[in-house]
């Protein structure tokens, strides 16, 4: 299948060619060929001139397959069938979107939730391998998830070395551990960002490990490679120069449609690709997920395989390459570099300044609706009397082209522990489920706005949209939802449990928001399942 992208809109198409017109005259095809690391200017040469390599992973990552094979060949002989994978962002959304659309299984870690992360320790424990991949071997998270799991195998009397994989950046400070633990260490190539890194080793080992055919994903990328190259017909470029003169132009909001897509799950791959690119310098581009368009003046919308503004059509190998190139493309058309993140290291550092405190500074509420604990300074003259007045003074509070993120710090699985009576069918059961999930809540205040709503797993976001939120236009609402945990983890050699990891990175980020000015509430969920109950229910009356 070729890839192609395909403008069904006549301004935006005319707003494209001009911009690619601009790019060519530029020479900017050809110089991003080359890995000419000036083409978003001085300041962000010397990061560029070590970000560009993905350009050539579907080439060079075949190197890569002997070693890779090896590991699955071992896996297969000790019968490990349950892949974990250990890794936040860019470490982990890849091989999400890989196993979902190949159809195999792979458990993803990218949370700090205690529930979530005892699920997955209680599955299957004595058939599992663990793949922690972190390219600067630094991320609180994943370093957390291999302390967890080493403890784990530990005292399930398994030896860690048998189960543990790596997959890091060469001298990081997990290459190191690696090698003193005896783990395998596969090593990334360094000349690739995080989020760019889809078919490098990171996105290539657990995806592998997991079944799925990691030959065909580099084929199908190595075929669209040398499209890239072109000033005509280049489909990177095309929806680089359409995404960036759209955004420029107002229309900076991107719904991502995927529905009629085989490619399961490409949309949260590329809102961390294009939110962490592009949300900087108060200018960006806002991924909305799993949203319906609402047709108004800033959103454009682009669809997976069919639909939208702009059709990005093509293999999955083909799709992370043309995103990755278009991102470049739009940085440059938006004047931001787009290989930096310069505000994600705020909350990560008021996160660290939390956990060194006694106690967690979580304040007291303004208003208690049944399980439900309402924190910070909610939009209005006068307190809110209950639960459904907090949401719509909040929807009321979202400026002209601004947005509302709702951020959840809880079990992205919990929803599926939702009770259903005996022999449910299916519908049945996905209504339970779906009156069980957080996640529901964003369609249910979307309905009540024309502005876009967005969902975020914490801390998953903070490594994607949490980028834009604070360094993107300053016109968001922010919604956190925290939640009592019942039982919680150790982290062995750390003097924090994951619990309090996670409220401190929810009151880090929270922080780092509230510093803005920015509108941010906090809801805390006493008793979760009735929580989201009420919560659902409060934002039905709004
Ligand atoms: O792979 P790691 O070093 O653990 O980093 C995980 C993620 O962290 C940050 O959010 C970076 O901005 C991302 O690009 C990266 O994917």
């Amino acid at each position: 299948m070729t890839a192609s992208v395909t403008i069904g809109n006549e301004r935006l198409a005319e707003q494209a060619a001009e911009a690619v017109k601009d790019l060519v005259a530029a020479g900017f095809h050809e110089a991003l060929s080359n890995g000419d690391p000036g083409l978003w200017g001085p300041d962000a040469q010397a990061e560029a001139a070590v970000r560009l390599g993905w350009l050539d992973l579907p080439r060079n990552s075949r190197e890569l397959l002997p070693e890779i094979g090896k590991l699955v060949e071992r896996a297969r002989a000790q019968g490990l069938d349950h892949v974990v994978l250990a890794g936040m962002g860019g470490s982990s959304l890849a091989p999400e979107v890989i196993t979902t659309t190949a159809d195999v299984p792979l458990t993803v870690l990218d949370t700090t939730d205690p529930g979530q992360v005892r699920r997955a320790l209680a599955d299957r424990l004595e058939r599992t391998i663990v793949v922690v991949a972190s390219k600067s071997g630094g991320t609180v998270e994943t370093d957390s998830h291999r302390r967890i799991y080493e403890q784990a195998f530990r005292e399930a009397g398994i030896d860690p070395a048998e189960r543990i994989i790596v997959v890091t950046d060469p001298g990081s400070p997990l290459e190191q551990a690696a090698i003193e633990a005896g783990y395998p260490v596969i090593l990334a190539d360094p000349n690739v960002g995080g989020r760019y890194s889809a078919l490098s080793a990171f996105g290539l080992v657990p995806s592998a490990l997991a079944g799925a055919d990691i030959e065909k994903l580099l084929d199908d990328a190595e075929a669209v490679r040398p499209l890239l190259a072109q000033a005509e017909g280049n489909p990177g470029l095309t929806l680089g120069a359409a995404l960036g003169a759209a955004a420029a132009a107002g229309r900076d909001k991107l719904v991502l449609e995927d529905s009629l897509a085989e490619i399961n799950g490409l949309p949260d791959w590329i809102e961390q690709l294009i939110a962490e690119s592009t949300g900087k310098q108060g200018r960006g581009i806002l991924p909305v997920v799993g949203a319906d368009p609402d047709d108004t003046d800033d959103e454009l919308v682009a669809g997976i395989e069919s639909g939208g503004d702009v059709t990005v059509s093509g293999p999955l190998g083909a799709q992370f390459l043309i995103w990755e190139y278009a991102t470049a493309v739009a940085g440059r058309v938006l004047g931001i570099d787009p290989f930096n993140q310069p505000n994600v290291a705020e909350s990560k550092e008021n996160t660290a300044k939390i956990l060194d405190r006694a106690e967690p500074p979580v304040g007291t509420p303004v208003l208690v609706d049944g399980p439900v604990e309402v924190y910070g300074e909610v939009p209005g003259s006068s307190a809110p009397k209950d639960l459904p007045e907090v949401l719509t003074r909040l929807l009321e509070a979202i400026p002209e082209r601004g947005y509302l993120a709702v951020m959840a710090y809880l079990d992205r699985e919990a929803a599926f522990d939702a009770p259903h009576a005996e022999g449910a069918s299916f519908e049945e059961m996905t209504d339970a489920w779906s009156a069980a999930d957080p996640a529901t809540l964003r369609g249910l205040l979307a309905v009540r706005t024309d502005r876009p709503v967005t969902f975020g797993w914490g801390p998953r976001f903070l490594h994607s949209t949490g980028q834009y939120h604070k360094g993107g236009p300053q016109n968001g609402v922010f919604l956190q939802l925290t939640g009592a945990n019942e039982a919680d983890v150790e982290v062995p050699g750390k003097p924090y449990t994951l619990g309090r990891l996670q409220l401190a990175q929810a009151l880090g980020d929270l922080g780092a928001l509230a510093d803005r000015g920015r509108p941010v509430v906090r809801l805390h969920l006493t008793d979760r399942a009735a929580g989201v109950a009420r919560l659902l229910e409060a934002a039905r009356e709004v």
